[in-house]
């Protein structure tokens, strides 16, 4: 199951990130691949102790942190500090799965990726290619949002970024430890929370019906949750 998380960032936010990681070092990608991705990828990445990085990736949090979709639909435990990643003249990585468990350098903070999560940093009509192809149960899904939006896809997923053939394709990219590792548990939990939202609009947040599913929702949560 993929989640579109429309305007994560806005047109300003977006602006502040990209004045902030264009004007730092960018390095070969391979510094964070695990050996199969290594083969595949053929990008660059901001180092993940860069300056910039640090700071354009704070931007990224606090943004999520104020999403209700993004919590809803990933259930967060843990996120991964965000990288930053860009792809131009053919550049491409490969169909690969990512690795299982992150660990930060220097830190050691370890991250199991359930989730993992791209946002896009450049208009697509800037560029051609550049797609974010996750191969689902329900078929292939091919991404490409505009700047400021941004994808959830189980990591456990088969994945790759098509060629960039035009321009440039700019992106922050991470992954994340879920409070509910399974995949069909948690989209489970967000359907039901979506219905739970859409009945209270309905219905009103005090009826007996939305606090006895909330109550519903919530004893799934402490059944399936690590907290
Ligand atoms: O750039 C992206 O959209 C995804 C990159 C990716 O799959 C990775 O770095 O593992
Ligand atoms: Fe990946």
């Amino acid at each position: 199951m993929l989640t579109v998380i429309p305007e994560l960032l806005d047109a300003d936010t977006v602006r502040r990130v990209r004045d902030l990681i264009d004007a730092a070092q960018w390095v070969d990608g391979n510094v964070t691949s695990g050996h199969q991705s290594a083969l595949a990828k053929r990008n660059l990445q901001l180092p993940e102790d860069c300056a910039e990085a640090k700071q354009a990736g704070q931007i990224v949090l606090d943004a999520l942190g104020r999403s209700p979709l993004f919590i809803a639909a990933a259930l967060p435990l843990k996120v991964f500090p965000p990288l930053f990643n860009s792809y131009a003249g053919g550049q491409a990585f490969g169909t690969h799965v990512d690795n299982a468990v992150r660990i930060q350098a220097g830190t050691g903070f370890r991250v199991r990726s359930d989730l993992s999560i791209t946002v896009f940093l450049e208009e697509p009509e800037s560029y051609d290619g550049g797609e974010l192809t996750v191969e689902t149960n329900f078929g292939v899904q091919r991404v490409k949002l505009a700047a400021g939006h941004a994808v959830l896809y189980p990591s456990s997923s088969l994945h790759r970024v098509e060629p960039v053939t035009r321009g440039r394709r700019v992106a922050s990219f991470f992954w994340l430890q879920s409070m509910v590792r399974d995949d069909a548990a948690r989209q489970m939990l967000f359907d039901l929370d979506s219905s739970i939202q859409a009945l209270a609009e309905e219905l009103g947040h005090d009826h007996a019906q939305v606090i006895r599913l909330t109550g519903v929702y919530h004893n799934l949560l402490r059944r399936w949750a690590d907290a």
